[in-house]
C-alpha cells in the first residue's frame, strides 16, 4: 500500500478563499470593516519568524488586516501586559495572537489569561478551553492546530465515529484539545505521552493516529496499523537541519491509507484556522453571528 498524501496546503487555500468572501462582506456592512489580527512576537526566535511571515501572507490572501508587534527579547511581563490591554481596548483588533514560546521572564499563562476571551483566536484562554471541554461551540475559539487536523480528516472522508483514535502528546495547545475534538466526534480516544511505556502497542491500535510529540520521525511503520490515517503535527529539525515531522514518512507511507506531509500538511491548516477564527471574532464583534 502507498498512502494517499493529504494536501493541507490546498485545503488551507480553499478555507482562506471562503474567509476572504466573508471578510469582504463584513467590510461592506454599514459600520463594517475587515477583520483585524494583531500578532505579538517577543524576541527573534527564527522558527517563530517563519510562522509570522506565513501568517502575514495568509492574511493578505484572506483580506484580513494584520499588524505585527515585535518586542525585544528582554521585554518584561508588565510591558507585554500593557500592550495586551491596549489591543483588548482597540475596536479594530478582532484577534490577538501572542507567539509562543515566550522568554523565561514572562509567564505565558498570565499573558494568555490577559487576552480578552472574545479576541482569543488561538483558543488558548481558559474560557476557550472550558467551552471546548463542555461542548459549547457558541463560546470561545477552537485551538487552530487540532481544529485543522479535524478538517483534514473530513477532507479524506474519515468520520471518527466508532473509530479508535490515538493522540501522541498531551500539551494544552495540541494533544489535549485534539483528544477532546476526536471524542466530540465519537471516536474512542487514547492519549499517549512521554510516560507511556508501551507506545508502539498503543499506536498500533489506532485507526486515526495524530502525532504531536515533537520528536523527529519517531513514528515508524511498525507502530502503525495497516490502513490507518496518520496526521503529522510535528515540526522538527533533523540532524541535518532539515524540517521534518514526528512521522517517518518513508516507512509509514507503506502501511497507512493516508498521511499528512511536513511541510504542506498541518502547518498551513493551522494558519487557515487562525484566519477562520479571526473572521469569526469579527462576525461576533459586528453582531453577525457564526456563519463559518
Ligand atoms: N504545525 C503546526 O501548526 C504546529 C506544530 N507544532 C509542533 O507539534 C509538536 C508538538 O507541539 P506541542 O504540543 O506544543 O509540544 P510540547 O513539547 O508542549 O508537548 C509534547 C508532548 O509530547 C509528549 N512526548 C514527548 N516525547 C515523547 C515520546 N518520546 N513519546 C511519547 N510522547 C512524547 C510530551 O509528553 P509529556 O507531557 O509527558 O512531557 C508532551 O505531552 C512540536 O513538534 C511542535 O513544533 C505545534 C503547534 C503547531
Ligand atoms: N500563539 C501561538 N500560536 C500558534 O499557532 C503557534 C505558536 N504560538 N507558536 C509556534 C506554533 C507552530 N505553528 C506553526 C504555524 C505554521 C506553520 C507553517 O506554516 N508551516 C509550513 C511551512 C514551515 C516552514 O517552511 O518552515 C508547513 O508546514 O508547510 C508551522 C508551525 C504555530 N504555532
Ligand atoms: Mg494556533
Amino acid at each position: 500500500m502507498t498512502a494517499q498524501i493529504i494536501d493541507g496546503k490546498a485545503l488551507a487555500r480553499e478555507i482562506e478563499a471562503r474567509a476572504r468572501k466573508r471578510s469582504e462582506e463584513l467590510a461592506q456592512l454599514p459600520g463594517g470593516r475587515r477583520p483585524g489580527l494583531a500578532v505579538v512576537l517577543v524576541g527573534e526566535d527564527p522558527a517563530s519568524c517563519v510562522y509570522v511571515r506565513n501568517k502575514t501572507r495568509a492574511c493578505e490572501r484572506a483580506g484580513v488586516s494584520s499588524r505585527e508587534y515585535r518586542l525585544p527579547a528582554d521585554t518584561n511581563q508588565e510591558a507585554l501586559l500593557k500592550l495586551i490591554g491596549e489591543l483588548n481596548a482597540d475596536p479594530t483588533v478582532d484577534g490577538i495572537l501572542v507567539q509562543l514560546p515566550l522568554p523565561g521572564q514572562i509567564r505565558a499563562s498570565a499573558v494568555i489569561e490577559a487576552i480578552d476571551p472574545g479576541k482569543d483566536v488561538d483558543g488558548f484562554h481558559m474560557l476557550s478551553a472550558g467551552a471546548l471541554l463542555v461542548g459549547r461551540r457558541d463560546e470561545g475559539f477552537r485551538p487552530c492546530t487540532p481544529a485543522g487536523v479535524m478538517k483534514m480528516l473530513e477532507s479524506v472522508g474519515v468520520n471518527p465515529e466508532g473509530l479508535e483514535a490515538v493522540v501522541v502528546g498531551r500539551s494544552n495547545i495540541v494533544g489535549k484539545p485534539q483528544a477532546l475534538m476526536l471524542l466530540e466526534d465519537h471516536a474512542t480516544v487514547t492519549v499517549a505521552h512521554s510516560r507511556t511505556p508501551n507506545l508502539a502497542e498503543i499506536t498500533r491500535r489506532a485507526d486515526i493516529l495524530v502525532a504531536a510529540a515533537g520528536r523527529a520521525r519517531m513514528i515508524t511503520g511498525d507502530m502503525v496499523k495497516p490502513g490507518a490515517v496518520v496526521i503529522d503535527v510535528g515540526m522538527n529539525r533533523d540532524e541535518e537541519g532539515k524540517l521534518c515531522g514526528d512521522v517517518d514518512e518513508k516507512s509509514v507511507s507503506e502501511v497507512a491509507r493516508a498521511l499528512s506531509p511536513v511541510p504542506g500538511g498541518v502547518g498551513p491548516m493551522t494558519i487557515a484556522m487562525l484566519i477562520s477564527n479571526t473572521v469569526l471574532a469579527a462576525e461576533r464583534h459586528l453582531g453577525q453571528g457564526d456563519t463559518l
